[in-house]
């Protein structure tokens, strides 16, 4: 199998890294091209034995997977690379947030299978929670479905589902970290030092992961565990509650799917 990622930065480094660590393709399987960060690339190739070219002839030459990870704004010249040595058995796998498939198909003047994957980093160590959907002429969907349940779990979407999926989970983590981080802050505030805030925060987060992980209770009941009656997590859980954290957390799911809404029109 041959898998030729256009970009490989953040997302597809998380992709390409999750795969070979669970060796499920081999890392010479592999092939990486850039516009930028050329020297991250050479990385890559160097430490973990992936193919790196910038000649799209050999890239595309017998290749089972192009994989766009480029920004979607980036796409018209990712494409005009493609365009001219696609072959008909390539399978097209595109991880940018809000390009439709016609969109896809439009800029590589291609009828060739495309599916658009939303995963996210958390691939890096196989715990993506990522949504696919395909075009309808997309073969061997157990194969794709295989390659990505390597670096973690998958969901099978209509294609106007992906917008949601891109502000649950494909931002998800980041709307999670950045939580993590104002409770750090907020521990400064209570009189910690950053440091002291930082470890308290990272291993409070670890050990709710690993709960969460390993228990089979609700999150309402692992909540309801630590909450005593008339005590310190009620009257805390109370202000939270009071600050509307729902609300919060709606607006700002609400407004990720808008944005993936708005980048899908913007090249129609
Ligand atoms: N970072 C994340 O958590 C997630 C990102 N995505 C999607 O993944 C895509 C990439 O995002 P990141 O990895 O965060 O961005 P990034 O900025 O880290 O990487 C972009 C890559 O595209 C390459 N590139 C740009 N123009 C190119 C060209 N003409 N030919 C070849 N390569 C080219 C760059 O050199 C770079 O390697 C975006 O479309 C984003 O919507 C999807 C899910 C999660
Ligand atoms: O911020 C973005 O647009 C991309 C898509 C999902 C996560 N990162």
């Amino acid at each position: 199998m041959k898998i030729v990622f256009y970009g490989a930065g953040n997302m597809a480094s998380a992709i390409f890294i999750g795969m070979i660590e669970n060796r499920v393709v081999k890392p010479e399987q592999i092939y990486l091209t850039s516009r930028s960060q050329q020297d991250k690339v050479m990385f890559f190739k160097e430490n973990l034995g992936v193919n790196v070219s910038y000649d799209d002839t050999e890239l595309l030459d017998d290749a089972d997977y192009v994989i766009l990870a480029s920004k979607p704004q980036s796409f018209p010249d990712v494409a005009k690379r493609i365009r001219p040595y696609l072959e008909e058995k390539t399978k097209i796998v595109s991880v940018m947030a809000g390009t439709q498939i016609k969109t896809i198909r439009r800029e590589l003047r291609t009828e060739n299978p495309i599916a658009r994957i939303m995963p996210n980093t958390n691939a890096m160590v196989q715990h993506s929670v990522s949504g696919i959907t395909y075009s309808r002429n997309f073969p061997d969907k157990d194969q794709l479905v295989e390659l990505m349940e390597s670096f973690g779990t998958t969901v099978v979407v209509e294609e106007d589902v992906m917008h949601n999926i891109t502000a649950a989970t494909g931002s998800g983590s980041a709307f999670l970290y950045f939580i993590y981080e104002k409770y750090a802050e907020s521990l400064m505030e209570l009189g910690f030092s950053e440091e002291e805030a930082l470890f308290l925060t990272r291993n409070l987060v670890i050990g709710a992961g690993k709960m969460v992980e390993d228990s089979e209770l609700p999150f309402s009941q692992l909540r309801k565990n630590i909450t005593s009656k008339k005590g310190t997590t009620e009257a805390g859980l109370n202000a939270l509650d009071g600050e509307g954290i729902k609300r919060i957390l709606t607006a700002t799911l609400n407004a990720a799917a808008n944005r993936s809404e708005e980048l899908s029109k913007d090249d129609e």
